[in-house]
């Protein structure tokens, strides 16, 4: 058929969801927010506009509250009760991929809680094919900076090149980082909490530890520390933007500056990114 349609999903985009937990006088406090994305045999609204098989995206927006009704655990669980769900009861849905970022409240007492808008998320994305869930979790925006211990020299220089070599830096960068779980575990809830805080801290650790030659090298070492915390994690995969701090010029004033006054960039910026495997490709 000329005009065919090529590959599609439709679904609700930025379900955000707040559940409280009152079970105690210490209430629990989650904040999400959803997206859902259906595909299946979904060629007679495209061609015609007959809606017989399409479960509608505000359907799909009330099935996320009402799941919520009794509880959401770990986002990744959530993610595939969701998924399973869509595919499940609906005839011409084979496919369902749900993501959810999950924004950290800090609390300050019983009933009360802080944070700073924008901020790091903590993400999964859950794809069920009818037969089986894969699920990718991970955290964006988590911001990141090391005052020493990172250099960039050695580069390829051309006649377009003026960037000066250095031998310290600061190096800071906005992590968005996503591992994929090779297997699907028995025990779902606990397994996706212990597994999300090894693969953070071994991120941390790795960016503190590392004397970096390049953020490539970073991000390797990074994904590499992940790998080696969580035996479940089949590869990771990292998008770092470079936050330049550029030194700033104070011998217009007469000053010098030992590396103690910087101007923090904005745009362009660099943008490093990269998968790290267990085995060599
Ligand atoms: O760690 C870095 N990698 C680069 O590729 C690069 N390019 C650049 O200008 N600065 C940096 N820093």
């Amino acid at each position: 058929m000329p005009y065919a349609m090529g590959p599609n999903n439709y679904g609700k985009s930025g379900i955000r969801l707040v559940r409280v937990a009152r079970d105690t006088a210490r209430h629990g406090l989650r904040d999400l927010t959803v997206h859902t994305a259906l595909s299946g045999d979904l060629d007679a609204t495209h061609y015609t506009g007959d809606n017989t098989g399409v479960l509608p995206t505000d359907t799909q927006k009330n099935t996320v509250y009402a799941f919520a009704r009794d509880g959401i655990g770990p986002i990744e669980a959530f993610a595939e009760r969701l998924a399973r769900h869509f595919v499940d009861a609906t005839p011409a849905i084979t496919a369902a991929r749900v993501q959810i970022e999950e924004h950290a409240w800090t609390r300050i007492g019983d009933h009360s809680f802080t944070r700073g808008e924008g901020g790091e998320l903590r993400t999964t994305e859950v794809v069920y094919d009818g037969t089986s869930a894969r699920t990718a979790s991970g955290v964006r925006d988590l911001l990141l900076l090391n005052t020493t211990d990172s250099e960039f020299n050695g580069f390829l220089a051309d006649e377009y090149t003026t960037l000066p070599e250095t031998d310290d830096r600061i190096l800071a960068t906005a992590v968005t980082a996503t591992w994929d779980y090779r297997a699907e575990p028995d025990d779902g809830g606990a397994f996706y909490d212990q597994a999300f805080n090894a693969a953070r801290g071994a991120l941390l650790a790795a960016f503190a530890d590392t004397y970096s030659l390049s953020l490539q090298q970073t991000l390797h070492a990074v994904g590499e520390r992940i790998l080696k915390a969580v035996p479940e994690v089949g590869e990771v995969r990292l998008s770092l933007p470079n936050r330049h701090h550029y030194r700033f010029d104070l011998e217009r004033f007469g000053l010098d500056n030992p590396g103690v006054v910087f101007q923090a960039g904005d745009l362009p910026y660099g943008l490093i990114e990269g998968t790290v495997r267990r085995e060599a490709a």
